[in-house]
């Protein structure tokens, strides 16, 4: 039996562990195993049991205030991740081998890791060989994405997450109880994105001419295509509880 893995991924703050903890939630009340790991070093405080956290194998603050390294937080962050890349056998011990698991990989909010740097690559590889389906989930604070410029940032970040790991990836706007009535049917047109439309968007909000111009190429290219093919999904805020302020 194959063993399935979401990566769960995005920029600082965007959600990852309400998420892992709220589909943690989720699948118990449909009777369904599923686990959490940790591998964010520098986590203080998630409201989930963890299978497995990365900081008993190492963690930021130590490295930090390791006087050979002096790293500060992102230096910190990365040589954690490297650590973590070269003792893979940790994770392994840790995840045991129990057939048809389903595992919640909260990861780090640093979005270089998803970007550029191997790590998170060379873990998806390592999970494969393990025989898990691994899946990425990108999550972006919706209240990110309501301005058409803000929302190309968005689906650029994604994207490049997509290409440099490789795996089926869904893309999530979160915090949707944190939009006004008027953004939330804004963000509808997210969805299914005409970037003609939205080139004019951009361009009546931002005050540079020189940004609209770069705006209005980016948009120019064939991203209204990329925007659909990355099939963009609502985190729905009620799963986790969150009411409208
Ligand atoms: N209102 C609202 N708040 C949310 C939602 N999702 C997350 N939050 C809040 O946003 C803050 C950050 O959420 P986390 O789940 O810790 O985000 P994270 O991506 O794991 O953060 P890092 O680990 O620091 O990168 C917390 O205060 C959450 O309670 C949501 O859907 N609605």
């Amino acid at each position: 039996m194959p063993r399935y893995a979401q990566l769960v991924m995005g920029p600082a703050g965007s959600g990852k562990s309400t998420y892992c903890s709220t589909m943690l939630q989720h699948c118990e009340a449909l009777g369904r195993a599923v686990q959490v790991v940790n591998l964010d070093p520098a986590a203080e405080f998630f409201s989930y049991p963890v299978m497995a956290d990365i900081r008993e194998l190492i963690e930021v603050d130590d490295v930090m205030e390791d006087d050979s390294l002096r790293f500060g937080p992102n230096g910190g962050l990365v040589f954690c991740m490297e650590y973590f890349a070269n003792n893979f056998n940790w994770l392994e011990e840790s995840l045991g081998h129990v057939e048809d698991d389903y595992i919640l990989f909260d990861c780090p909010g640093q979005i270089e890791l998803y970007t550029h740097l191997p790590v998170m690559k060379q873990l998806v590889e390592q999970l494969q060989q393990w025989e898990f389906r691994v899946c990425g989930v990108f999550l972006v604070d919706s209240q990110f994405m309501v301005e058409s410029f803000k929302f190309i940032s968005g689906i650029l970040a994604a994207l490049s997450a997509m290409i440099s790991l490789e795996i089926p990836q869904i893309n999530i706007m979160t915090k949707m109880d944190l939009l006004s009535k008027k953004a939330k049917k804004e963000i509808e047109k997210y969805l299914d994105p005409d970037m003609y439309s939205m080139i004019e968007d951009s361009t009546n909000i931002l005050k540079s001419k020189m940004f609209k111009k770069l705006t209005k190429s980016i948009c120019g290219l064939n991203f209204g295509l990329i925007a659909r093919n990355l099939e963009w999904g609502i985190a729905i805020s009620l799963q986790c509880g969150f009411k409208q302020p």
